[in-house]
C-alpha cells in the first residue's frame, strides 16, 4: 500500500485522521482540498508532505497564488515547500514535464527510505536491539517505507530486532494510533508507552538507541521533530544511549542556519484540552501546543540520510 500516489488524475492518500479504526483512501483533486488534508494531518510526516506538495503542483495548474497556499500549508517540516519547488520549477515546460517531475519525488522517496533503512540498520551494533521512538516516521510518514520506522523494519527483517518501545505521542497520538498499526502490521515486537515514561526508562537500561525522524536539519545539525523529541535525547545522553536522526537529504536546510531560526508549528489549543472532540480539561483552559521542539546538535549522535552518515 503507498500512503500517497497519484492515480487515474488525482492524488490519493490514507487518511491518516481515521487509523487505525479505519483504513480509507481519499481522492484529492483541489489544491483546497489536498491544503485541508494537509491542516488537519490527513497526511503528515515530513517525506509524505514532500511528495504532496510535488503532486499538489500538478493540481495547482501553475496559479502561483495556490502554489504560494500549498507551500506554506505547515511551516516546519522544510520537505513541503522543498517538494514544491522541485516541480515548480517545470512549469514552464508544461504539464506533462510538470507531471514526470512530481512522479520523480514520489519515486526518489521510495528509494531514499530504502537507502535509510539500510544504511542505519548497518550503523547500528547488535543483535537483539531495543529501540524507542517517538511520533510515526514509518510509512504512513513516507510513500512506501519510513525513516526511523524504515530502519526498525530492516532491523525486523534482519532477525535483530528485539522489541520497540514507542511514544503515544500527545496530543494526537500519531504513536498510539499510527506506529503500533505499523509495527503491528509488520509483525514486530512493540510496547506502547506514556510519552513521560521515555526519559525513565532510558534511565532504567532498557533501551539501546533511540531513533527519531526529522522535519528540518539545520545546516549546523540541530534538528526539529515531534514534540518530545528533546527530551528524549537529553534522557539518552544521560544514560549513554545513541540518538539518532533518520531523514532524507531533502529534510537538510542548508538556508538555516541553526535551530533558533527554524519557525515551530503552533496548532490549536483545543488539541490539548480535548481529544477527538471530548473535552479532558475544565471548560476555558487555554493551553500551549508547539507541534515540534528542536534538539540541539550536540545532543545528536548521528543522522542518516539516504546518501551518508552525519555526525553533527
Ligand atoms: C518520517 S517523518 C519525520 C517527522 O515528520 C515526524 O517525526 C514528525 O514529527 C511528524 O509530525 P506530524 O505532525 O505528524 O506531521
Amino acid at each position: 500500500m503507498r500512503t500517497i500516489d497519484w492515480v487515474d488524475g488525482a492524488v490519493e492518500l490514507v487518511d491518516q485522521t481515521l487509523l487505525p479504526d479505519k483504513c480509507v483512501m481519499l481522492r484529492i483533486h483541489t489544491v483546497d482540498q489536498l491544503v485541508d488534508a494537509i491542516r488537519r494531518l490527513a497526511v503528515r510526516g515530513a517525506p509524505a508532505l514532500g511528495v504532496a506538495g510535488a503532486l499538489g503542483v500538478v493540481l495547482a495548474g501553475g496559479d502561483p497564488e495556490l502554489i504560494a497556499r500549498l507551500r506554506a500549508a505547515r511551516p516546519t517540516a522544510v520537505n513541503l515547500a522543498w517538494g514544491v519547488d522541485q516541480v515548480a520549477e517545470h512549469l514552464p515546460e508544461g504539464p506533462g514535464a510538470v507531471l514526470a517531475a512530481a512522479l520523480r519525488v514520489r519515486d526518489a522517496d521510495i528509494a531514499a527510505c530504502r537507502a535509510m533503512g539500510e544504511r542505519g540498520a548497518d550503523l547500528l551494533a547488535g543483535d537483539r536491539l531495543r529501540i524507542m521512538t517517538v511520533c510515526n516516521t514509518g510509512g504512513l510518514a513516507a510513500v512506501e517505507r519510513g525513516t526511523a520506522l524504515g530502519v526498525v523494519q530492516t532491523l525486523h527483517e534482519r532477525g535483530r530486532l528485539a522489541e520497540v518501545l514507542a511514544l503515544e505521542t500527545r496530543p494526537l497520538l500519531q504513536g498510539a494510533r499510527l506506529t503500533t498499526w505499523e509495527l503491528a502490521r509488520m509483525g514486530a515486537p512493540h510496547r506502547l508507552i506514556a510519552d513521560s515514561a521515555g526519559p525513565y526508562l532510558l534511565a532504567k537500561g532498557e533501551v539501546d538507541a533511540v531513533l527519531v525522524g526529522a522535519d528540518r536539519i539545520a545546516a549546523n545539525g540541530d534538528t526539529a521533530n515531534k514534540i518530545g523529541s528533546y527530551a528524549l535525547a537529553l534522557g539518552a545522553e544521560r544514560a549513554g544511549v545513541p540518538f539518532v536522526v533518520v531523514a532524507p537529504e531533502s529534510t537538510i536546510d542548508q538556508n538555516t542556519p541553526s535551530g533558533e531560526h527554524i519557525a515551530i508549528e503552533d496548532r490549536d489549543e483545543d488539541e490539548i484540552v480535548a481529544f477527538r472532540g471530548v473535552r479532558v480539561a475544565p471548560e476555558g483552559t487555554r493551553a500551549a501546543n508547539p507541534a515540534f521542539d528542536v534538539t540541539p546538535h550536540d545532543l545528536i549522535t548521528a543522522i542518516v540520510t539516504d546518501q551518508r552518515i552525519i555526525r553533527p
